[in-house]
């Protein structure tokens, strides 16, 4: 069989993890599948990165550079040499090419006082330029070939939007024609997270855009399977970091699983679903650390299920806008605030309409904010709108499942339930027949899941 390992950073964050990867893609060859590898950066060398040169733009003393680089180049010798002791000095020579072009191209930003997205994408890209040929490395070692490569030179070719790129649909033919073709005999171990646009500069995926990678590079090579190996044991009822009674669900429909990482279930990759659905490979949630665990399987239509809500996910740090009184006699008031918020770059993740029509209800991220308040001021000043007002510290509740949409009383049980939790809510929105969202009070969002999930009994396995 043809497939995608698609390895996170908590999967590749040190030596005894990158040895378990090593052990998962050696058993899975031994039973005869071709794998196409995607690796994501060391778990937090991203986050790293993105301090680093978001301070160097203003920064007057670049003495954190120093120590910044040499602590990144610890952290990956050190699980170089125990994984891979064969290939200590090659690869050690690329990883310090690497380091040597990140510290010049940060040198640059201080001087220039200047981070743009073109650069930072490019920047920000690097922990998948180290964390790849040591994982490639380590395979060498274990006695199976392997090459590492750029998701750029692995054919994925994007729209050119940075921070937030899609890959364009003339990636499939590059990456069958650069990868695809070399499977049999090599792993290719492939940086995810980043493709280029056709002008040839880096774009990043997204932030946790690696599983987008995965299911570009599974589309791309017509994998029968898209494997997301993580540090959980498959896609949960909901965070179990926030919910410890969270159970792995067995089974989602694609659509299930894009409305639950849309609305803030970390585990896999909003987008990453799209190359998948378009090709109708099953992508699987699977745990590096336990990987007997059958996991969870995304598919087209989910296995009979008994339940009518599977899932309920949290997006923190979000805002309202209320906008009220809209120009009467003026058509498309609303079409323009969409336009100069799209204009300004906000992302609108929820919206809500007054019966009136003379009002509606916006729900953006917290960092937003500003940019949105300098759309709406330009709105209201050409006397489009008379008011709107931010309420800050709100939480996104969202509830999933595709028995919702047939089962009458669903949204009165879900009522009924943050009722008795006496949770206050702001403001509701169905955004598709397998979701519905509202809003609470961020001081409310934690237990306004966890009123859902008992009133589900999510935390019991199915009768
Ligand atoms: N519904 C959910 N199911 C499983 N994990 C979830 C869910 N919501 C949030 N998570 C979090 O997502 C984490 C995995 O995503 P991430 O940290 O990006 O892993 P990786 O490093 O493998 O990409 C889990 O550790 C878990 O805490
Ligand atoms: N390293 C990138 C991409 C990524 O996908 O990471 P992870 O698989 O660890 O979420 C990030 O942190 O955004």
């Amino acid at each position: 069989m043809r497939l995608v390992m698609k390895f996170g950073g908590t999967s590749v964050g040190d030596a005894d993890c990158i040895a378990k990867v090593v052990d998962l893609i050696k058993k899975s060859r031994e039973e005869g599948n071709e794998i196409a590898v995607v690796v994501s950066a060391m778990t937090k060398v991203t986050d790293q990165i993105i301090t680093e040169a978001e301070g160097i733009v203003s920064c007057t003393d670049k003495k954190n550079l120093d120590t910044f680089i040499d602590n990144l180049r610890d952290r990956h010798l050190t699980a170089l040499r125990i994984v891979a002791p064969d290939y200590v000095e090659d690869v050690t020579a690329h990883i310090n090419i690497r380091l040597e072009r990140l510290r010049n191209i940060l040198i640059a930003v201080n001087h220039l006082r200047e981070l743009t997205p073109r650069s930072r994408d490019y920047i920000i890209s690097f922990g998948e330029k180290l964390s790849a040929p040591i994982v490639s490395a380590a395979l060498r070692q274990a006695g199976i070939p392997s090459f590492q490569i750029s998701g750029c030179d692995a054919g994925i070719l994007t729209d050119g939007v940075h921070g937030g790129a899609t890959a364009l649909p003339e990636s499939y033919p590059r990456i069958m024609e650069r990868i695809g073709v070399k499977l049999g005999a090599q792993v290719p171990v492939i940086q995810g997270f980043a493709g280029c646009s056709g002008e040839g500069a880096v774009t990043t995926l997204g932030r946790s855009g690696s599983d987008y990678s995965g299911a570009i590079i599974g589309a791309g090579i017509d994998a029968e399977e898209i494997i997301i190996w993580t540090d959980v044991d498959g896609v949960m009822t909901t965070d179990p970091r926030m919910i410890p009674e969270a159970r792995v669900i067995d089974s989602l429909s694609f659509l299930e699983m894009m409305e639950m990482s849309y609305f803030g279930a970390k585990v896999i990759h909003p987008r990453a679903l799209l190359p998948a659905m378009e090709k109708n490979i099953p992508v699987y949630v699977k745990n590096t650390f336990n990987p007997t665990h059958p996991g969870t399987v995304v598919i087209k239509e989910s296995h009979a299920d008994k339940r009518i809500v599977k899932a309920v996910s949290l997006i923190k740090n979000s805002s309202m806008i209320s906008i009220s009184g809209f120009a009467t006699g003026k058509p498309g008031v609303a079409g323009e605030i969409f336009t100069s918020l799209a204009q300004a770059g906000v992302n609108v993740m929820l919206i809500s309409q007054g019966s009136s029509e003379m009002n509606i209800s916006l729900i953006i991220t917290e960092e937003q904010v500003s940019a949105a308040n300098k759309a709406l001021i330009m709105i209201k000043e050409r006397g489009l709108i008379r008011e709107y007002t931010f309420s800050k510290d709100v939480n996104v509740v969202s509830v999933v499942g595709a028995g919702m949409a047939g089962t009458p009383g669903t949204l009165y049980r879900i009522f009924h339930g943050l009722g008795l939790a006496k949770i206050n809510v702001m403001m509701i929105s169905q955004g598709s027949e397998v979701n519905v969202s509202f809003v609470v009070k961020e001081e409310d969002g934690v237990r306004a899941v966890r009123a859902i999930h008992e009133e589900y009994d999510l935390d019991k396995e199915e009768a």
